[in-house]
């Protein structure tokens, strides 16, 4: 059953010439973690807070676990939707205990089932030693965890977490995260979170919805969106990729580069000359003269620690036994590999083949 369900939300802020957030539709069922992940301005925030009751759309509905908590000049307030929420700064109380931090949301119990939540809740997120301690004693990564515990409290159907990781140094980032979903997860609670990096979304949720323009471009499993993602846009977003034109030919493709073999589920039924050829950088090998193989000539490398990324023009030289030379569509075309050899300089020859790719009839930007 879906916990939260979004109708073709738009919100235009007074003086706003266009949509911060501009017909946005999706589902999420329960215990399910959404990233929301776009560039700054695209829209985020204002979807959460719209979600949270801190704005209100212009037009669209919301119904959360069932109920209608948004339509038309309907908007349930925010201390009444049954949703918990965690700011990137964490908002703590500065003047408050953990205790009392945590305990603070809590309305309606008595002071022994207040004692008993904070402290379930306190187990969860690991905090048991610190109940007494003030929110300046606590390190960054504890922080999080404060105020993830006082959103969870209350025992949301919804949480939602605005950047919870953006405060947080490289190293207990990655912690956290990993504790966080956890946390999450044990609870079976549905949450929404908003970040930039695509690092937070991949560790962290089970579906992504990528923002552009107010706009919701896909929302996808992270491994379709990796995968398959529907604009160069979103495939970039989530790695580098390359997206080579190339000339239908029989049994295959003639590229810059060389000929690419079809693979046997091919929609070769392409209606056209030229398609695009969409691979990732690591969706490669290496191979030698010998066998088939595409090449190109180094233009540049770049030392990325444990790899090396090659841009990779095609091959004007005619040191390649491979014939891709009348094959030249566009010489302007260049692609980027990933080579954990590191010895790579301008100008040496590349020859390589695709591991995977896929067939797009056209770039759907
Ligand atoms: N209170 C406001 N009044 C007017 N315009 C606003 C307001 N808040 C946001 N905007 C505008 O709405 C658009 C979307 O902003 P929003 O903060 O939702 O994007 P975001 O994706 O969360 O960005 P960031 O990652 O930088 O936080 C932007 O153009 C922003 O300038």
């Amino acid at each position: 059953m879906a916990i939260i369900e979004l109708n073709n939300i738009s919100k235009q802020y007074r003086n706003a010439d266009t949509n911060a957030v501009d017909g946005v539709s999706f589902s999420l069922e329960k215990g399910e973690i959404l990233a929301l992940v776009g560039e700054s301005g695209s829209g985020k925030t204002t979807l959460l807070r719209l979600i949270a009751g801190l704005e209100h759309p212009n037009s669209g509905t919301i119904e959360l676990d069932g109920d209608v908590i948004v339509s038309g000049r309907k908007s349930v307030p925010t201390n009444k939707r049954k949703t918990g929420m965690v700011f990137q700064d964490y908002a703590l109380f500065p003047h408050l205990t953990i205790f009392e931090n945590v305990a603070f949301g809590l309305k309606g119990l008595s002071k022994k089932e207040t004692e008993q939540r904070v402290h379930e809740t306190i187990q969860l997120t690991g905090l048991k030693e610190d109940v007494k301690k003030y929110p300046h004693q606590l390190s960054g990564g504890q922080q999080q965890r404060v105020a993830l515990a006082r959103a969870l409290a209350p025992r949301p159907e919804l949480l939602l977490m605005d950047e919870p990781f953006s405060n947080l140094d490289t190293i207990l980032r990655d912690q956290v995260r990993e504790e966080v979903r956890q946390i999450i997860k044990a609870m079976g609670i549905t949450a929404i979170l908003v970040t930039h990096d695509t690092k937070d979304a991949f560790s962290t949720a089970d579906k992504i919805a990528v923002m552009l323009n107010g706009k919701l471009l896909q929302l996808d499993t992270p491994d379709s969106l990796y995968n398959n993602p529907n604009s160069s846009y979103v495939a970039e977003l989530f790695g580098k990729s390359n997206n080579v034109v190339a000339t239908v030919a029989p049994g295959g493709f003639k590229t810059p580069f060389g000929f690419v073999r079809g693979p046997k589920d091919c929609p070769l039924s392409i209606n056209r000359d030229k398609v695009n050829l969409f691979f990732r950088a690591e969706e490669t090998d290496f191979c030698n003269a010998e066998e088939p193989h595409l090449c190109g000539m180094v233009e540049q490398c770049m030392y990325l620690g444990d790899h090396m990324q090659l841009k990779v023009c095609c091959n004007r030289c005619n040191k390649c036994a491979n014939d891709c030379k009348g094959e030249l569509l566009d010489e302007t075309q260049s692609i980027l590999l990933k080579s954990s050899v590191q010895t790579w300089k301008p100008g040496d020859i590349v020859r390589f083949k695709l591991k995977n790719f896929k067939v797009k009839e056209t770039d759907s930007e």
